[in-house]
């Protein structure tokens, strides 16, 4: 049955729980993944939270199917991983895909704007990869 793009982000924040930037915080030290799931050029304008991980929100799968060719070693299912976007849309999108894809510890950190205006490190995006 078709699903509206609410339906979706429903589904996926009952699954994926919120976390603030104190939780998240917490997760990094801990030794979560920080994955910024935005479009590159968002993360080029913006900068994105110091330590994590670009990876669009299109590549996902690719990066952390562990049977993906394409699978990138940072991506470990039994590890905990804090997704974030623009608005928290594509990050509770993207947290349902982890866990679809069987990670167990998936959150979402929602808005890189609520992250700055929380005063969360920022880093520039220079990266191999971008
Ligand atoms: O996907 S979004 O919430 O950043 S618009």
């Amino acid at each position: 049955m078709p699903q509206t793009l609410q339906q979706m982000i429903d589904a996926a924040n009952a699954v994926i729980p919120k976390i603030d930037r104190a939780q998240a915080e917490q997760l990094m030290a801990d030794g979560a993944l920080v994955v910024d799931v935005r479009d590159a050029p968002e993360v080029v304008h913006d900068g994105k939270v110091a330590g994590a991980r670009h990876v669009s929100r299109g590549m996902l799968e690719f990066r952390a199917d562990p049977a993906s060719p394409l699978h990138e070693a940072a991506f470990d299912p039994e590890r905990p991983v804090v997704v974030y976007c623009a608005a928290g849309g594509r990050a509770a999108l993207a947290g349902k895909t982890l866990h679809d894809l069987g990670y167990t510890h998936v959150f979402n950190l929602g808005a890189f704007k609520d992250w700055v205006a929380a005063g969360g490190a920022v880093e520039s995006p220079m990266e191999r990869g971008m």
